[in-house]
């Protein structure tokens, strides 16, 4: 099947790639690792969430293995010093620089974390640095918990605006049924829409150190696909896989959704979320970010009306004398009462007020629809 160009995705390797065996080992990630390599020579962006962790603690402490992995701290300890071998074994894999993310789900509901962690992202990127994240399995409790890496992906890549998600898995996609039970199971090369017959398609992990199956795989595509995100699942055990993707194409299950991604996108923007409240911008603002696509700065705010959130959506106008303009409608920063002290100031002026760690985009121009 035929992808678009893609240019950022986001690539999940289960615990069946990262460890076959219910141990780290490097069988498959060798061609996991030679893919992103290559990904990025072709100036595409990567963004890891690795799986693995609790798997590679049981090779670190192999006492605890035996009984600990019976009970939620003695996991959690599973968890913390695999989180460390793991990081370490895929950084010697690669020639640029890995930065190590844990998230839980209590991150990508504060509105504020979340913004933080789409901040270090974005900077990581920039500095060419290959970001790999896991779930934070060492503090999470039920409650807290995203549960699986195939969910957790999604939302990494709704975050970063990927225009792509890889599940890349020890199967190579969705089969009518589980394949491991039904060996007349027939793979499935796409589905256009996701409803309850597909999800009766998916059985239970196949390996014990798998999470989810593929049920958790089809809910990271819905909701994926949903802003816009094609996914696909294949299997990462092969490099055919891998060296269709570096030319656009899938050889696993390809989710696609309707309509291109920037109106998938704009579409979420502008009809699911609310309006918080208004920023003014000048003329040079103004055209800054209708004519060169920039981010909005603080030194182009005017005004500020209403009383929004860090993360919230509000309406970006020109106002021009008596007339405004409705320019677009964006994600802010900052909320409104810190919009009100930094308006107009240039950034020395910005970091004595918000700090020095503050961002000065107030709206990222990803994050920004043009009306
Ligand atoms: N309909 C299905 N199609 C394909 N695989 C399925 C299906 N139902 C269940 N599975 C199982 O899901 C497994 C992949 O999920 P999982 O074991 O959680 O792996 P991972 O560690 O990659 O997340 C497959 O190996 C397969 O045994
Ligand atoms: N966060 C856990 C893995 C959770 C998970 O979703 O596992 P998998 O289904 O193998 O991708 C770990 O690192 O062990």
């Amino acid at each position: 099947m035929q992808l678009h160009h893609w240019r950022r995705a986001v690539l999940k390797v289960g615990s069946s790639l990262v460890a076959p065996e219910g141990v780290l080992s490097t069988r498959y990630r060798l061609g996991i690792a030679r893919f992103i390599a290559e990904a990025r020579l072709q100036q595409r962006e990567i963004i890891l969430v690795s799986s693995g962790a609790v798997a590679a603690g049981r090779t670190v402490l192999p006492t605890l293995a035996e009984h600990g992995r019976k009970y939620l701290s003695g996991k959690q300890a599973l968890a913390a010093a695999g989180q460390a071998r793991l990081i370490m074994s895929w950084a010697t894999l690669f020639d640029f620089p890995v930065a190590q993310l844990l998230l839980t789900a209590a991150d990508l509901q504060d509105r504020q974390r979340y913004v933080n962690a789409k901040n270090t992202l974005r900077e990581l990127l920039n500095a060419d640095c290959l970001p790999i994240i896991n779930e934070n399995d060492s503090i999470i409790t039920d409650e807290l918990k995203v549960g699986d890496n195939d969910n957790l992906a999604a939302h990494v890549a709704s975050l970063i605006d990927a225009d792509l998600l890889i599940i890349g898995s020890d199967i190579d996609g969705l089969y009518d049924k589980h394949p491991g039970k039904f060996p007349d199971a027939k793979r499935i090369d796409c589905v256009d829409v996701i409803d309850a017959s597909i999800y009766a398609m998916a059985g239970g992990a196949g390996t014990v150190a798998g999470t989810g199956g593929m049920q958790t795989k089809i809910q990271a595509a819905e909701r994926a696909i949903k802003r816009g995100i094609t996914t696909v699942i294949g299997s990462g055990q092969k490099t055919e896989f891998f060296h269709a993707l570096l030319e656009d194409r899938c050889l696993g299950t390809s989710f696609v959704p309707k309509g291109d991604r920037q109106t998938a996108r704009k579409h979420w923007l502008q009809h699911n979320l609310k309006s918080q409240g208004k920023i003014l911008i000048d003329a040079g603002a103004f055209t800054a970010l209708r004519e060169r696509g920039a981010s909005l700065l603080p030194s182009g705010i005017t005004a500020i009306e209403g009383e929004f959130e860090t993360g919230d959506a509000v309406d970006v106008i020109w106002q021009n004398g008596e007339q405004s303009q409705l320019l677009g409608k964006g994600l802010s920063q900052f909320d409104s009462s810190m919009l009100q002290q930094i308006k107009g100031l240039r950034r020395d002026a910005i970091a004595a007020i918000a700090g020095v760690n503050a961002s000065d985009v107030v709206i990222h121009r990803d994050d920004l629809v043009l009306t």
